[in-house]
């Protein structure tokens, strides 16, 4: 996909660097191989709690794969990722963890999982990790609502005690079903689509696809929330409502977001920290700001020659970010996923 680093973004004020300080995911020299390809190296980045972080790069950087390591779908070669549900857990309490082969603890400040040693629908279900995927993968027969019930099939299963005692009316059984029902209803008014409830999921368009399908990755309870390119051929106004929803999910929910994008509009107005991979390495980590104006970030996306960054530095420490970009876009030689050809 091509990606517009000069688009018309503001990059947000710079924000309290919570992934230095209260990390909810850490990733520590994670590699994945398949046979003779590296697709990640040696890469290790923190996400900050409660914040916004994008992981971006050229295409096949590398993203989808440490989606897929953090989300169990693949099992790395080497590394460890940590996720900390609780704020001020020692890094002690991660290598006690590692060291007794388990994959999860609980500690007196919150639970500590090791997902690099669980399987996915453990990841889901006990670490709380939810995920969307690039192409929608909705259930198109069934209606708005009904997908946000089925989200929440697990805690339904676990009132009724397993069995069908839920269709004698257990009390516990009632409850949750319910409580269930309201989360659907307000999640479904948090999407702006309270009045779409009724309709199959197919009838809707595009963005309102993408957001059903966040209101539904929300339903399952999840302290962090991985999106794979939730921009991908939204227009600018379902881009808009999309931000909206993010934000909203971030400032009223307590809820971490990690999101890959390729849409710089996107990333550079909502990201509270940016990590940029190429080549299945980390280039640079930082705020919006700092990672906008990087030569290794612009020479990377727009192809130039490793000589040819010198030039976009010259550029950039006169505070020329356009000419830098013009410089690179002249050089260098881009295909159509902005990737050096
Ligand atoms: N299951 C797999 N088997 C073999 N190679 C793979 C597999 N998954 C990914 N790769 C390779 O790993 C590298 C990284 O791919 P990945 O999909 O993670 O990149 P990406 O940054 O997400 O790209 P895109 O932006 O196009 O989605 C690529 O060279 C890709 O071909």
């Amino acid at each position: 996909m091509a990606v517009a680093m000069n688009s018309p973004a503001v990059p947000v004020a710079e924000a309290p660097q919570r992934w230095l300080t209260d990390p909810i995911l850490r990733v520590e020299n994670l590699t994945m191989r398949f046979g003779g390809l590296t697709a990640i190296d040696r890469l290790s980045f923190d996400v900050g709690r409660g914040d916004i972080t994008a992981l971006i790069g050229p295409n096949g950087a590398g993203k989808t794969t440490v989606f897929n390591c953090v989300t169990g779908f693949y099992k790395p070669t080497e590394g460890r990722i940590a996720l900390k549900r609780g704020r001020n857990i020692a890094d002690s309490v991660v290598d006690q963890l590692t060291a007794s082969g388990d994959q999860h603890r609980e500690h007196a400040d919150g639970s500590v999982y090791l997902l690099e040693r669980m399987a996915d629908f453990k990841i889901t279900e006990k670490a709380g990790v939810a995920r969307t995927f690039q192409n929608i993968r909705l259930f198109g027969g069934m209606t708005c609502l009904e997908n946000l019930l089925v989200a929440q099939h697990n805690t339904l299963m676990r009132a009724s005690g397993f069995t069908i005692a839920g269709l004698f009316g257990l009390p516990a059984y009632t409850r949750a079903r319910k409580a269930a029902m309201e989360k659907a209803i307000a999640w479904l008014g948090y999407a702006d689509l309270l009045d779409r409830a009724d309709d199959p999921a197919a009838d809707l368009s595009y963005g309102a696809q993408r957001r059903l399908e966040i209101a539904r990755a929300m339903c399952t309870g999840p302290a962090l929330l991985c999106l794979d390119e939730p921009a991908a051929g939204l227009n600018p106004r379902e881009s808009a409502e999309l931000n909206k929803l993010l934000r909203l999910i971030r400032d009223e929910h307590d809820v971490s977001l990690l999101l890959i994008e390729h849409d710089m509009g996107v990333v550079m107005e909502i990201s509270d920290h940016i990590i940029v991979l190429d080549y299945g390495k980390k280039i640079a980590d930082g705020s919006a700001l700092d990672v906008r104006n990087d030569p290794r970030v612009i020479a990377a996306y727009l192809g130039v020659d490793d000589e040819e960054v010198e030039a976009v530095e010259e550029k950039l420490d006169v505070g020329d970010v356009d000419a830098a970009i013009e410089v690179a876009h002249v050089d260098g030689t881009t295909d159509a996923q902005g990737r050096a050809s």
